[in-house]
């Protein structure tokens, strides 16, 4: 049996509006396009806007019907996109698990990780070797000699110029547009906390569709929360569904 539901008629048309144009874009050429992809940003949170129990924990909070909503998303994508902070702390599959999802149905799991520190046993390559998913992309700044190691396995290593501060920095528009070089026309943004409060504090412009899971529960102060250092005004467009016991936020984000 899947470990996904499939998602009813109401619960797709309420989806519609907010998935990438063009349905399942599984196109890969080469510097296909310079257009940025259709870029959503996704999560899910707890009623105090945690995301998970302790830095570096990985925190179920999705029930099984909003987990579906998930599966079904990824279906859609190109490609997910996490930081490594979440690679490393969840050690995620980042495949498509929505009944029916094939090889060829598989979004482009893509890992941020300018200092190159993600191992490359993780279970996003255990499930390349079983046909289950996609090798995954990691987005390596240019020069780090720690990279070198990494593109011997079932791993891509893609290297962008980065911003030198306290750690290097990615300009999103950078990330996106190297993707979009590369064949990627939707991107599905997962986290964790450091990506999506930056997302949403800095880079409001590039995103297409946010899609926020909300989990009846509380995780306290000690969680890590999704929280941007600066008020965002309130999203446009908005629609609210319940899936199991999770409610479904989707909108747009005030440019
Ligand atoms: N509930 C949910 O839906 C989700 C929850 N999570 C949770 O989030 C937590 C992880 O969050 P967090 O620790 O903030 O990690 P992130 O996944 O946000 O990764 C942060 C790291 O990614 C790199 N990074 C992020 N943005 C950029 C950029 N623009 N340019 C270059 N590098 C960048 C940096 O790496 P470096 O430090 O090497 O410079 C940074 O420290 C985990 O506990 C996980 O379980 C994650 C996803 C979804
Ligand atoms: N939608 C959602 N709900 C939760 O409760 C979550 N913890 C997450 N986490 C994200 O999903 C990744 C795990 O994916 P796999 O199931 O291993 O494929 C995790 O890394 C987060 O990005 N998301």
């Amino acid at each position: 049996m899947s470990e996904t539901l499939s998602l009813s008629s109401e619960d797709l048309a309420f989806l519609g509006p907010y998935i990438p144009p063009s349905g399942p874009q599984h196109s890969q050429e080469p510097n296909a396009s310079s257009k940025l992809p259709f870029t959503s940003l996704t999560y899910a949170c707890s009623l105090d806007g945690r995301i998970s129990l302790a830095p570096g924990t990985r925190t179920a909070l999705s029930g099984p019907e909003s987990k579906s909503l998930t599966h079904y998303l990824r279906l859609h994508h190109d490609a997910i996109l996490v930081g490594v902070g979440t690679a490393i702390a969840d050690n995620p599959s980042l495949n498509c698990r929505y009944p029916g999802a094939a090889l060829e149905d598989q979004p482009r799991p893509v890992i941020v990780d300018p200092r190159a520190r993600w191992g490359r046993d993780g279970e996003v390559v255990r499930l390349v070797g079983e046909g289950k998913g996609l090798e995954p992309w990691v987005l390596v700044g240019k020069g780090v000699k720690e990279a070198a190691g990494l593109g011997s396995g079932r791993v891509e290593v893609l290297t962008l110029d980065a911003a030198m501060a306290e750690s290097p920095h990615f300009a999103w528009r950078d990330v996106l547009k190297s993707l979009a070089m590369r064949g990627i026309r939707s991107v599905m943004i997962e986290g964790g906390a450091s990506v999506i409060n930056d997302l949403l504090a800095n880079e409001r412009d590039l995103i297409d569709a946010v899609i926020v899971t909300v989990a009846p529960t509380w995780l306290g102060e000690g969680a890590v929360a999704a929280s941007p250092a600066k008020s965002v005004a309130a999203m446009t467009d908005v629609k609210w569904r319940q899936f199991g016991a999770d409610a479904v936020v989707c909108g747009r984000l005030p440019k």
